[in-house]
């Protein structure tokens, strides 16, 4: 047979490991050294060469794209044969994924009803504040996240409020009571979040020996990739999979553990050696990914941290091109200099998508955003749920939900007053004391409340409407296609009318994204023969981070966190924001493993990047409603200086047309004179008699009407018309 298109483009070690004999693997190597193509290539010869059925593989990824795309190679490495359903008994996902999917189908015995509702974080703590209402609990003492802290902090560690032992701080005590009506709520009104996935997978296990079994059975290779990340519940139900007759690959690096916070276990690691006997160790340290000089900045990098395996890679490519750092005034600058180079980037002949701008923060991405929709630049943000965390999008998504499952509270509580039909908040605190009172859903308490007679007729009659409204609209998606029950949800319930009403742009914006969830069910493939799409829509909206937006195919600039960049790779990369404060991040900074895990990061972010990386930090930056100003990330300083080129300003103005005229004014004149060449340059500090001293950020026009733009450090950023403004010239 010849398997030389499976092995050709391997190298010794990375061969040695795909066509290795059934055996446990542990593939532990550093960023771009092949370990996640080992796996495809590892999965195509079990298939091909050693016979292995495809529905006796499960392979674990780390995002949803990363699972579409090993289906996408393991099509173009074993061609077509067997038709396209090929492999469709393979199972590949993400641990939430497969989860999701296994408690779908024995929903009975995971004792979950069987319409029930994945919650995302922000509905989480929806039913969070419902508790702390219900118990009356100070959020003051106990703010709300620390809370959703606590519960996903304990669900990712396998651990039930039962399991928590009592003590005597009252931190634990009031933490477990949360935790313990938390979980009441959600079982009653058939709610999941994530963490309750994995967790009440694990549980499937133990209570269904049987179900196990069958499991255990089927599956003969387990294949896991970015294995460094896996948490405490995730590796105990991989184990307990497992059983004694599986073969289990785990495929990582060390140094990119980034998800410590989320209770991931580098320790897994050394758990997976005890617990799989005579597992063999692949260690590769041929890079095939970055420059020479990129690697560098890497290895440097993360040479400072204490904890590690210890590795180094290597390329037999050159050094290509420095790595460039950009120190912007403020974050516009920031970006408008990364819009340029991706801008030149793309004149060059390349694609906007060979690009991408990560960054430590997500609210790091607005300020981008809008200087690339200005500069009509396609971007697309992954992993950051963009679309399906805006407002109407919800909204919209809440009514399906409520069609396909009256008791989801989160979902009835977010609409029943949206559009405004008079419901107030009075009227709802009735139902949700009923719902407390009698344990069941606001929907049952809406019902007996009407039954009972004892609202207030005005509230009644608006409560009534809306219950009808349910009614209807579940009658009226019989006998339509998944795009077209969406619409009509939309219209029916009023939502389109409602922001068509809104005025200006925001209106405008609302309704071409309800537009564009329409178009996403469009482009929506349904995989589950059993299930509505409509529901597999919803939970794979829920799902999918903003991975289904619509525009996935588009040319598009690829904005992300450093940590959904995790196992991908990209021609250009921009760091954005390489500033202390912001990157090392201020809450992890203060301890040695936090700012390890940040290091890991930075390593991970550097090793993106292919051919060329860039840099960039603000001098001042205003996030989160203020104004800061952070010192060079302490990272940049780790990097060797000869890979590093400081870029210089390039964006000189031209100088007015009308000098002449100009310099007669005196104070002009003494900014002008103080160049050599007569011109005030961005970035240039000036003082300005009533807004005070700023910097200029930039020009407009020639001549009289000439503008300019200052940041001004008190009075905010102005446009002043250059002629009158008096600028003087600061020295600094
Ligand atoms: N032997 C090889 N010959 C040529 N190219 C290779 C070889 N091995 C890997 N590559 C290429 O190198 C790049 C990095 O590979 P891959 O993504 O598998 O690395 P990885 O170890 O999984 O990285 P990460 O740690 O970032 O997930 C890919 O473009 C891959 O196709
Ligand atoms: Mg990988």
């Amino acid at each position: 047979m010849d398997i030389t298109h499976l092995t050709d483009s391997l190298n010794t070690p990375q061969r040695e490991a795909v066509c290795a004999s059934p055996c446990h693997q542990l593939i532990l190597a550093g960023a771009g050294s092949g370990k996640t193509r080992v796996l495809v290539h590892r999965i195509a010869y079990l298939i091909q060469v050693q016979g292995v059925a495809p529905n006796q593989i499960m392979a674990v990824t780390f995002t949803n794209k990363a699972a579409r795309e090993m289906r996408e190679r393991l099509q173009q490495l074993l061609g077509d044969v067997g038709g396209p359903n090929r492999f469709s008994g393979l199972w590949v996902g993400t641990f939430h994924g497969i989860a999701h999917r296994l408690l779908k189908m024995h929903w009975r015995e995971a004792k979950l009803p069987e319409n029930f509702q994945i919650l995302d974080s922000d509905d989480q703590l929806r039913v969070i504040k419902r508790v702390y209402q219900a118990l009356q609990i100070d959020e003051k003492r106990w703010p709300h996240r620390q809370a959703q802290y606590f519960i996903n902090g304990s669900k990712d560690e396998g651990l039930r409020a039962q399991h928590i032992q009592d003590s005597h701080d009252p931190y634990t005590t009031t933490m477990k009571m949360i935790y313990s009506a938390y979980e009441e709520a959600c079982q009653n009104s058939g709610l999941v979040d994530f963490a309750e996935l994995l967790l009440r997978s694990h549980e499937l296990w133990l209570s269904s020996p049987e179900l196990l079994k069958h499991y255990q059975d089927r599956f003969v290779h387990l294949l896991v990739d970015e294995f460094q990340d896996t948490n405490s519940v995730q590796y105990a139900w991989l184990r307990v999979l497992a059983g004694n007759a599986c073969w289990v690959t785990g495929v990582g690096d060390d140094d990119q553990s980034i998800y410590g916070w989320r209770g991931a276990k580098i320790e897994n690691i050394q758990q997976f050696e005890k617990d799989f006997s005579n597992t063999a160790v692949t260690k590769l340290e041929q890079n095939y990914r970055s420059t020479n000089t990129i690697l560098s900045a890497a290895n440097a990098v993360i040479q400072n941290n204490n904890s590690r395996l210890g590795k180094q890679l290597w390329t037999e490519d050159g050094d290509g091109d420095p790595i460039d750092l950009y120190s912007a005034f403020n974050e516009q600058d920031e970006a408008r200099y990364i819009a340029e180079c991706i801008e030149q980037w793309q004149k060059e002949g390349n694609s906007l998508a060979s690009s991408a701008v990560l960054y430590r923060s997500n609210a790091q991405s607005r300020v981008l955003e809008e200087t690339f929709l200005r500069e009509g630049i396609a971007y697309r943000i992954y992993g950051g749920q963009r679309f399906y965390e805006r407002m109407e999008i919800k909204n919209a998504l809440a009514y399906v939900r409520l069609v396909l499952n009256r008791h989801d509270d989160p979902a009835f509580e977010r609409v029943i007053n949206t559009p405004t039909r008079g419901i107030g908040e009075k009227s709802l605190e009735a139902l949700r004391l009923t719902a407390r009172e009698q344990g069941c859903s606001l929907f049952d308490a809406a019902a007996a409340l009407l039954a009972n007679n004892v609202l207030p007729a005005r509230a009644a009659n608006c409560i009534k409407a809306f219950l009808a409204l349910l009614d209807e609209l579940q009658g009226g998606i019989d006998s339509l296609g998944l795009a077209e029950q969406v619409e009509y949800v939309i219209n029916a319930s009023g939502l389109y009318e409602f922001h068509q009403k809104e005025k200006g742009e925001r209106g405008q914006a609302r309704i071409e994204n309800l537009q564009e969830l329409v178009n996403a069910c469009r482009a929506f493939n349904a995989e589950d023969a059993d299930r509505a799409p409509i529901a597999e829509f919803v939970d794979n909206a829920a799902l999918g981070s903003g991975e289904q937006q619509a525009d996935e195919y588009q040319d598009a600039v690829q904005m992300m966190t450093l940590h959904s960049a995790k196992g991908l790779e990209f021609p250009l990369v921009f760091i954005a924001g390489v500033e202390e404060n912001l990157f090392p991040h201020k809450m992890s900074a203060d301890s040695a493993e936090g700012l390890e895990e940040e290091r890991r990061l930075c390593y991970v972010g550097i090793t993106r990047a292919m051919k060329k990386l860039v840099l960039t930090h603000a001098e001042s930056r205003r996030l989160y409603g203020s104004e800061t100003y952070n010192p060079l990330s302490r990272f940049i300083r780790e990097i060797p200086e000869k890979c590093i080129q400081e870029v210089r300003l390039k964006a000189v103005v031209t100088r007015p047309a009308n000098v002449a005229n100009v310099r007669k004014d005196n104070a002009l004149k003494a900014a002008y004179s103080d160049e050599g060449d007569g011109e005030f340059k961005l970035g240039q500090r000036v003082a300005h008699a009533k807004f005070g001293e700023g910097v200029i950020l930039q020009f407009e026009g020639r001549g009289p009407g000439a503008r300019v733009n200052v940041a001004f450090t008190d009075a905010g950023s102005k446009w002043l018309m250059m002629q009158y403004a008096k600028l003087q010239a600061v020295e600094r």
